[in-house]
């Protein structure tokens, strides 16, 4: 389990993968978007948006169920982007690799960029915006609705 966590809104999420879609911008054109889903389609829809690109394939890895993580089932092979070059390949974020090293053995030559990256995950990524600890979860808003919480002065100062 994590440590601590960071909590994403739509609207952060829609700044991040703006700014994401900038800094692609500088080194485009590209022959089009593969997004990992499922967490990866927001933000490649996003960036999709911003750069004018139509052309939009998938690959979808498992790795996680929750917070737990397992062994990483490719679901659905990218199936019109060769070996990746002039590909722009799109995930939510980086955690330890394990999801991007199967990826990128697929797509070997695609320009891989995420939102978020933690330290393990880094070097495997070639552009990202922000980056968190290691030991943190990020809640992304599909996962999270509202609640209520309880005052601090009922918590008994804990
Ligand atoms: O760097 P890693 O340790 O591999 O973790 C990152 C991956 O984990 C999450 O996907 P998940 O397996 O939860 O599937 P989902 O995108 O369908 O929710 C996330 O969307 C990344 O793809
Ligand atoms: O929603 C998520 N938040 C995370 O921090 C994470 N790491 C791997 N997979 C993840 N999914
Ligand atoms: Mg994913």
């Amino acid at each position: 389990m994590a440590n601590r966590y960071y909590t994403v809104s739509w609207d952060q999420l829609h700044r991040d993968s703006k700014a994401l879609a900038w800094r692609l911008m500088e080194r485009g054109p590209y022959r089009g978007i593969v997004a990992i889903t499922r967490g990866g389609l927001i933000p490649a829809a996003i960036v999709a948006r911003e750069l004018e690109a139509r052309l939009i394939e998938t690959v979808s890895v498992v790795t996680y169920h929750e917070e737990e993580m397992g062994r990483p089932q490719v679901t659905k092979p990218p199936a019109a982007a060769g070996d990746g070059e002039g590909w722009l390949l799109v995930d939510d974020l980086v955690d330890t690799g394990t999801t991007a090293r199967v990826v990128r053995e697929m797509l070997p030559k695609a320009h891989f960029a995420t939102v978020y990256a933690k330290p393990k995950g880094r070097p495997l990524v070639d552009t990202f915006i922000t980056e968190v600890s290691q030991d943190t979860w990020i809640l992304f808003p599909w996962d999270t609705e509202a609640q209520f919480v309880a005052p601090i002065a009922r918590s008994g100062g804990k």
